[in-house]
C-alpha cells in the first residue's frame, strides 16, 4: 500500500514538472495560438478559472460574486513582457480597469505582474507605471496589489514597491512562504498598515533557495502569518490548503491586523462557501485577457487531478457557470 501512495505521489510530482515545463514550451503554445479548433477545445478548460478574454466578462462576475458577498481581485493575465508597445498596451488596460470598477462604484483590487507594465524592459519603467496606477487607484478607491514572480525577480519586485508604497502606502505585495529570503524580507518590510498577501508560492525553485510542498514550508507560513499580525497588518491569506487555513484562523490576538481569506476563481469553490457561511471574510481572486493559456497550464500543473476536470470540461458539453458554485445559500 505504502508503495503505491509512494508511486502515486511521485507520479504527481512528475505531472507537475511537465505540465509546468509545457507552459513554457513557446512551440506548444504558438500551435494552440495558430489552431483555432485546439484553441476553441482549451478554452473550455479555462472558463473554470479565467473569466474570458475581454474585461467585461471579468467585471460581470466580479459584480455576480460581490451579490454573493465576497471581494474581489481582477488581474489582466500577462507577465514578462518585453516589448515597449506591449507594456504601454497593458498599462492602458489596466487603467481602463481601474477606471471601470471606480465608475461602477466597486470596491475591489486590482493585482498586477511588474513584468507585465516593463520590470523586464527597464526598472524606472515598471515604477512609473506603477506609480500612475497607484495614483488612478487611489482616485477610483481601488487597492493595487503586486504579484509576485520568479525568485530572479524578487529584489527588483520589492525596491520597485519599496519605492512606490513611499508615495501610495495602500499598494499591497505579495510573499512567497516557499523562499528562504522571505522571512527576512518581512522582518524588514511589514508595519502596522502594510497590505500583504501570503503565498506559498507557484514558481519551481531550486532547493537551495527554497523549499517545495512540505510541513515546513507550513510551519514558514504560519511564522509569516504571525508576524504579519504582530506588526498590525492587512493580511490577505492565499492559499487553498483548508488544514493550513483552519490553524491560521485559530490564531489569537488579530485585534489590531486585519486578516481575510483569498482564493483563486475556479479553486475549490466549495471551501469558499464554506468559510462565508462561517462568518469569514473571502476573496475570489478573478483573472481575464487573452494570455489564458499559461494561467490553465499552472493550474492544472500545480493539482495534476485537474487534468480530469479540464478533459470533463472540454468533452462534456454545456457546464453550469462556474461563478454559481460561489453562491451561498
Ligand atoms: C489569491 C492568490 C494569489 C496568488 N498570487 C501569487 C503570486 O503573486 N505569486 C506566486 O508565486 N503565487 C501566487 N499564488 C499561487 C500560490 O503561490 C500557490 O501556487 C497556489 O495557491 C497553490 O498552492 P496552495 O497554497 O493552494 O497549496 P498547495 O499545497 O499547493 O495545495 C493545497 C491543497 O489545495 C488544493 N489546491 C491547490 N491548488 C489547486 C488547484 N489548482 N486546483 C484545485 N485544488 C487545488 C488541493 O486540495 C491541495 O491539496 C497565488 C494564489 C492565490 C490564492
Amino acid at each position: 500500500m505504502d508503495q503505491m501512495i509512494e508511486r502515486e505521489q511521485r507520479l504527481a510530482a512528475q505531472a507537475t514538472a511537465t505540465l509546468k515545463a509545457i507552459a513554457r514550451r513557446p512551440d506548444i503554445k504558438g500551435y494552440i495560438e495558430h489552431n483555432p479548433s485546439s484553441y476553441a477545445l482549451l478554452q473550455r478548460a479555462a472558463a473554470r478559472y479565467v473569466t474570458g478574454e475581454e474585461r467585461s466578462m471579468a467585471l460581470e462576475v466580479a459584480n455576480q460574486l460581490i451579490s454573493y458577498d465576497y471581494a474581489v481581485s481582477l488581474e489582466y493575465i500577462g507577465e514578462n513582457t518585453v516589448s515597449l508597445a506591449a507594456c504601454e498596451q497593458a498599462q492602458q488596460e489596466l487603467a481602463g480597469l481601474i477606471v471601470e470598477m471606480g465608475e461602477q462604484g466597486m470596491s475591489g483590487r486590482v493585482s498586477l505582474d511588474l513584468s507585465h507594465i516593463g520590470l523586464l524592459v527597464d526598472r524606472e519603467l515598471a515604477l512609473r507605471h506603477l506609480l500612475q496606477l497607484g495614483e488612478l487607484s487611489q482616485r477610483c478607491t481601488i487597492e493595487l496589489f503586486i504579484s509576485m514572480e520568479e525568485s530572479a525577480k524578487t529584489e527588483s519586485i520589492l525596491e520597485v514597491y519599496r519605492q512606490a508604497v513611499e508615495v501610495y502606502p495602500l499598494i499591497g505585495i505579495t510573499l512567497q512562504a516557499q523562499l528562504n529570503r522571505t522571512p527576512s524580507d518581512a522582518l524588514d518590510m511589514l508595519a502596522p498598515g502594510t497590505r500583504v498577501r501570503i503565498v506559498k508560492g507557484a514558481f519551481e525553485e531550486l532547493d537551495t533557495i527554497a523549499l517545495s510542498r512540505s510541513a515546513e514550508l507550513d510551519e514558514r507560513y504560519k511564522e509569516l502569518f504571525e508576524l504579519a499580525v504582530q506588526r498590525g497588518c492587512h493580511i490577505s491569506i492565499a492559499t487553498h490548503d483548508e488544514a493550513l487555513i483552519n490553524s491560521l484562523l485559530q490564531y489569537e490576538s488579530q485585534e489590531a491586523a486585519s486578516v481575510e481569506l483569498e482564493l483563486l476563481y475556479g479553486i475549490r469553490p466549495e471551501l469558499c462557501v464554506k468559510l462565508r457561511k462561517q462568518g469569514y471574510p473571502v476573496r475570489i481572486y478573478l483573472t481575464y485577457g487573452q494570455e489564458w493559456y499559461l494561467y490553465l497550464c499552472h493550474r492544472i500543473a500545480e493539482y495534476p487531478p485537474n487534468l480530469f476536470q479540464a478533459l470533463v470540461d472540454i468533452v462534456g458539453g454545456q457546464q453550469e457557470a462556474p461563478v454559481l458554485q460561489y453562491h451561498v445559500t
